[in-house]
C-alpha cells in the first residue's frame, strides 16, 4: 500500500469547504446557464425560469451518445500519431511520452461527422439534448474522478501531485492526487484536456448553428462570427497539441473532479453559451462592427499565439537564436517583456470578441469573459508562487524588470 501522503502544498480554493461547496456549485452554475440561455428573459443573475426535473435531465439516449463520443475520441487518441512528445522532466528525472494526434482527431472527426450529415444524420436535433448531455457529462466527470481517486491510493509518492495530497479526501478528491494518471499509454488528463470536451464545444457550436439554419433559413453572421472565433481557437489548440505539456494543468495540478468535470462539462455546455444565446435570441449585426470585432478577434489570437510560441521555443531550446536574448532560464523578451503572462492578455481579448456579436442587450454572453478573467487572475496568482519557488531571486527580479502581471500599466 503506497503511503497516503504525497508533497505537502498549501491549501488552494478555499481548502476542504470551498472544495466541497464548488463541487454543488460549479455543475449548478453550469445548468444554470444552460438554462438561461434558452429562457426569454436570458438573465446571468436571478433564478431560471424553472427547474427541470430528472425527467428532462435524465436520457438513456444521451447516455449512450455522450458514451459514444468519448469512445470515438479515445478511439481517434489511439490512431498512430504523427509524431510522439516528451513532456517535462518529472521529479523521477524521467519524461512521459504523448501522442501528437489532435488535430488528426479533430479533422476525423469533421469528416465524420460531415458523412452522418450526409447520410441525414439530424445534427440540428443536438440543442435539444444539451441539458441531459450536460448531466450524463457531470455523472461522469463524478464517476470518474472516484476511479482516480481510487487509482491515486495505490500510485507511488513519486507520482503524486503537489497540491491534492492534503489528507482531506473531498479537497484531493477536487484537486486531484495523481499528477499523470494512465493506464499504459493512455494519458488521461491528457486526453480530457483537450479531445472530448475542446473538439464537442466546437460539435455543439455547429449543431447550434445548423438549428439556426432550420428556424431562420440561414445562420446569422454573429452565429458565423462565434462559431469561427471559437473554431478558430479550438483548431489552434490542436495544432500546437504539443505546447500544452508545458501548461500548469499537465506540469502541476493533480488530476481530479475540478479539471475532469471542466475538461468534459464546462468546457463544451458553457463555452458553446455565446452561440446558444444567439440560438434563442438572433442579433443584428452589421459588416463595420463585425468587421471590428474580427480585428479585436485576430489582435488577441496575434499575442495569445505570439507569447504560448515564444515560451515554448524558449522552453524547448533556450539557445534558440529567436529567444536566446533572454535570461538563464525566464524570458524577459518579446512578449514576456511586456507582462508577465502577455498569452492571458491575449486569451482575454478573444474572449472579449467571442461575446460582443451577441450584442449588449443581454449580461449573460458575457459570463465567459467575467469567469475567465477571475480564472485567470487566480491562475496568475497560483503560477506567481509557484514560479518564486521554483525561481527565487530570478522571479523577484524579473518581477522588478516586468511589473505587471496580464494587462500594461493596469494589472
Ligand atoms: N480557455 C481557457 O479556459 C483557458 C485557457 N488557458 C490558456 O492556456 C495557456 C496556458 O496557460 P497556463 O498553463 O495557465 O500558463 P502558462 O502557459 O503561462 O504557463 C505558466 C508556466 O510558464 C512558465 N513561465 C512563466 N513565465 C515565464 C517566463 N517569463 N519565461 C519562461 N517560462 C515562464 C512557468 O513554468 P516553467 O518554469 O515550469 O516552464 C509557469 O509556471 C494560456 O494562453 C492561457 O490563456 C488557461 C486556462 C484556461
Ligand atoms: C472553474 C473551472 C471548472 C475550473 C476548470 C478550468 C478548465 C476548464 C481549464 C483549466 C485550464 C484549461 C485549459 C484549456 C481549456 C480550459 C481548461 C481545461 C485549454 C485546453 C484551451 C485551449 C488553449 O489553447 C490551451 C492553452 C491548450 C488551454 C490549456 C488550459
Amino acid at each position: 500500500m503506497a503511503p497516503t501522503q504525497g508533497p505537502r502544498a498549501p491549501l488552494e480554493f478555499g481548502g476542504p469547504l470551498g472544495a466541497a461547496a464548488l463541487l454543488l456549485l460549479l455543475p449548478a452554475t453550469m445548468f444554470h446557464l444552460l438554462l438561461a440561455a434558452r429562457s426569454g428573459p436570458a438573465r446571468l443573475l436571478g433564478p431560471p425560469a424553472s427547474l427541470p426535473g430528472l425527467e428532462v435531465l435524465w436520457s438513456p439516449r444521451a447516455l449512450l451518445l455522450w458514451l459514444a463520443w468519448l469512445g470515438l475520441q479515445a478511439a481517434l487518441y489511439l490512431l498512430p500519431a504523427r509524431k510522439v512528445a516528451e513532456g517535462q522532466e518529472l521529479k523521477d528525472k524521467s519524461r512521459l511520452r504523448y501522442p501528437i494526434n489532435g488535430f488528426q482527431a479533430l479533422v476525423l472527426t469533421a469528416l465524420l461527422v460531415g458523412l452522418g450529415m450526409s447520410a441525414g444524420l439530424p445534427l440540428g436535433a443536438l440543442p435539444e439534448m444539451l441539458l441531459p448531455l450536460a448531466f450524463v457529462a457531470t455523472l461522469t466527470a463524478f464517476i470518474f474522478s472516484l476511479f482516480l481517486y481510487m487509482k491515486a491510493q495505490v500510485a507511488p509518492v513519486s507520482a503524486l501531485a503537489p497540491g491534492g495530497n492534503s489528507g482531506n479526501p473531498i479537497y484531493d478528491f477536487f484537486l486531484g492526487r495523481e499528477l499523470n494518471p494512465r493506464i499504459c499509454f493512455f494519458d488521461f488528463k491528457y486526453f480530457c484536456e483537450l479531445r472530448p470536451g475542446l473538439i464537442g464545444w466546437v460539435l455543439i457550436n455547429l449543431a447550434l448553428l445548423m438549428k439556426e439554419a432550420e428556424l431562420r433559413g440561414s445562420p446569422s453572421l454573429a452565429m458565423w462570427l462565434v462559431n469561427g472565433f471559437q473554431l478558430l481557437y479550438v483548431g489552434d489548440a490542436l495544432w500546437h497539441e504539443e505546447a500544452v505539456l508545458t501548461t500548469m494543468d499537465i506540469t502541476h495540478d493533480g488530476f481530479g473532479f475540478m479539471l475532469a468535470f471542466g475538461d468534459m462539462a464546462w468546457v463544451p455546455f458553457t463555452y458553446s453559451l455565446q452561440a446558444q444565446f444567439l440560438l434563442h435570441h438572433p442579433q443584428p449585426l452589421g459588416l463595420p462592427m463585425a468587421s471590428v470585432i474580427c480585428l479585436i478577434n485576430a489582435t488577441g489570437y496575434y499575442i495569445f499565439r505570439g507569447a504560448n510560441s515564444q515560451k515554448n521555443t524558449f522552453r524547448k531550446n533556450p539557445s534558440d537564436p529567436r529567444v536566446a536574448a533572454t535570461g538563464r532560464k525566464l524570458l524577459v523578451s518579446g512578449w514576456w517583456g511586456m507582462v508577465r503572462h502577455p498569452n492571458y492578455l491575449g486569451d482575454l481579448i478573444m474572449a472579449l470578441a467571442w461575446s460582443l456579436p451577441c450584442g449588449v442587450s443581454h449580461l449573460l454572453p458575457y459570463f465567459y469573459l467575467l469567469y475567465f478573467t477571475a480564472l485567470l487572475v487566480h491562475r496568475e496568482a497560483r503560477d506567481e508562487r509557484q514560479c518564486l519557488q521554483k525561481y527565487g531571486l530570478a522571479w523577484q527580479e524579473y518581477c522588478r524588470r516586468v511589473p505587471y502581471r496580464i494587462m500594461p500599466y493596469i494589472y
